[in-house]
């Protein structure tokens, strides 16, 4: 048996491939990160070949850095950005349109359109059945509007010509054979962010189907979220490929999230809260998502109530690559310890609107409070605090939805770098923030899917163990100053709203 398990995470800003041994420790990684399309404001492209390339380089990278061949790798499993919809050439592998990524807005009128349609509460028409409210966000809109748009496109798909995948069905399609036999699989985590899915039958939902007029012949095999799919060629020749969770959900699995009522936050492009609730799914009426954390091979599905905030991280690397006020992320720390406030600014980044808990299309972004005080460690910081306030809103739904008393929050991503932040947030929710020691619980989820699926780990009980903690903030701040700070930011957020007729 291979001595290590590897993982895929292809995120919305880079692809890494990492090398995990049976403690969950990293043996080698490897990352490269691909060009963000923006074709038009509200628009968010990547280029579906760019990522494929880039995940053959960094598994060739990470395997070399650590002198391993394939053999070595029992399994590998693949954790992916979610919604993120690509259509492509059963025969030639060639992708029909740049991939439509899950920040992407340009089917905000469609979505409105359907949710008008139902009168009141209409965008919540397809709640019972999917999860989820009719926003952008999600894939099987993006679908309907490259079928609408892309010439030939419907013709081919009704042929059995064109494919329809998530970023998951795109990676094992390419790894396991491409036009030569690849598997069309997606596992039932990524389906339930295409609107597309009947998250109580974990089925496609004809009717939906019908309503979005999308070719069911399109669509991949539903498939579980650990099992062997088949062999990988290429750059992993003959390993198998055994694991599928959507990046957030993998989050949630590595930081061994398996109990009911135990949740985590990931601080990425955007930040994903979840809470495990089981193994029935939890309808929320304050604004969540209810989603599949898991299925892990023929057990039943177990999930989770999600709270999905668009820009946490994005507005980082908008300070450093729009405004250039800092040369990389990493220095916005410094910048906001430069001061010893917000000053009285707030910044609320509704780039693509508001997504959970308030589902605002109409939004976009403002920066409140400026005055000629205000310097640009104002700005890092109130940038930073945005962070924290989007997630006091979605703990706040949670616990609200739940009744679940929320004691600590398991905190990773690239931002929980951040140790202002982490302090921050620990202050604003008034509870314990953790990091875990393995902070790429990303790969780590999707390391322990293949892992299940192969033999290499076998149960929970073991993947528990493999968790410590790094790091714990403590909440300082008196509740009076979190109160004011939280005012001042609901303020703010009202100010974000209906910018967008
Ligand atoms: N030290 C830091 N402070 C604040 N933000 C950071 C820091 N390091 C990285 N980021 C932000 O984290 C995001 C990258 O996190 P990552 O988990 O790799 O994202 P993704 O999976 O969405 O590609 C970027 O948006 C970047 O701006
Ligand atoms: O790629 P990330 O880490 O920004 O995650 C993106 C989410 O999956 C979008 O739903």
């Amino acid at each position: 048996m291979g001595r290590y398990v590897g993982a895929i995470d292809q995120g919305t800003t880079s692809s890494r491939f990492i090398v995990f041994d049976r403690r969950g420790d990293i043996v080698a990684q490897a990352q490269k990160e691909h060009a963000q399309i923006y074709p038009r404001p509200g628009w968010v492209e990547h280029d579906a070949v760019e990522i494929w390339r880039n995940i053959q380089a960094v598994i060739g990278d990470g395997l070399a850095l650590a002198g391993l061949v394939p053999a070595d790798i029992v399994g590998v499993g693949i954790a992916n950005q979610r919604e993120t919809t690509l259509v492509w050439d059963r025969r030639t592998g060639a992708p029909l349109h740049n991939a439509l990524v899950w920040q992407d807005t340009r089917v905000d009128a469609m979505a409105n359109r359907l949710a008008s349609e139902a009168g009141a509460g209409g965008r919540d028409r397809l709640r019972a059945r999917t999860g989820l409210p009719l926003a952008s966000y999600f894939s099987g809109l993006k679908l309907k509007w490259l079928l609408e748009h892309v010439p030939g496109l419907r013709a081919k798909a009704e042929a059995g010509e064109a494919l329809f995948g998530t970023v998951d069905s795109w990676i094992v399609w390419n790894l396991t054979g491409g036009p030569e036999g690849g598997r069309h699989v997606t596992d039932v985590t990524n389906a339930s962010r295409t609107q597309l899915l009947d998250i109580n039958r974990l089925a496609w939902d004809e009717d939906i189907l019908d309503l979005f007029a999308i070719p069911a012949v399109m669509l991949p095999r539903l498939v579980s979220s650990s099992e062997i799919y088949g062999e990988a060629h290429d750059v992993l020749a003959g390993v198998p490929v055994a694991g599928i969770l959507g990046d957030q959900q993998a989050a949630l699995v590595g930081q061994a999230c398996f109990t009911p009522g135990e949740a985590k936050n990931t601080y990425g492009t955007g930040s994903f809260t979840l809470i495990n609730t089981g193994e029935t799914p939890f309808q929320s009426t304050c604004g969540l998502i209810t989603t599949v954390a898991y299925q892990f091979g023929a057990a039943k599905a177990v999930y989770a109530l999600e709270g999905s905030i668009a820009v946490t991280g994005a507005l980082v690397q908008w300070l450093r690559d729009n405004l250039g006020l800092i040369p990389s992320s990493g220095e916005i720390e410094p910048l906001a310890r430069s001061v010893e406030n917000n000053g009285d600014v707030y910044i609320v980044p509704a780039f693509s609107g508001l997504y959970a808990p308030h589902w605002r299309p109409d939004a976009r972004g403002v920066i409140c409070g400026l005055t000629r005080f205000a310097n640009k460690g104002h700005i890092a910081r109130a940038a930073l605090e945005a962070s924290a306030y989007q997630t006091y809103d979605v703990l706040k739904a949670m616990v609200a939805d739940s009744g679940i008393a929320i004691t600590e929050l398991r905190a990773d991503g690239g931002m929980a770098a951040n140790e202002l932040l982490m302090q921050f947030q620990s202050d604003v929710l008034g509870v314990p923030v953790v990091r875990p020691k393995v902070v790429e619980t990303t790969a780590l989820g999707a390391a322990y899917a293949a892992g299940l699926a192969t033999g290499y780990w076998t149960s929970a009980e073991d993947l528990k163990r493999n968790w410590g903690v790094d790091r714990r903030w403590e909440p300082t701040m008196p509740v009076h100053e979190r109160e004011k700070l939280l005012g001042a930011w609901r303020k703010a957020l009202e100010r974000s709203l209906g910018w967008v007729e």
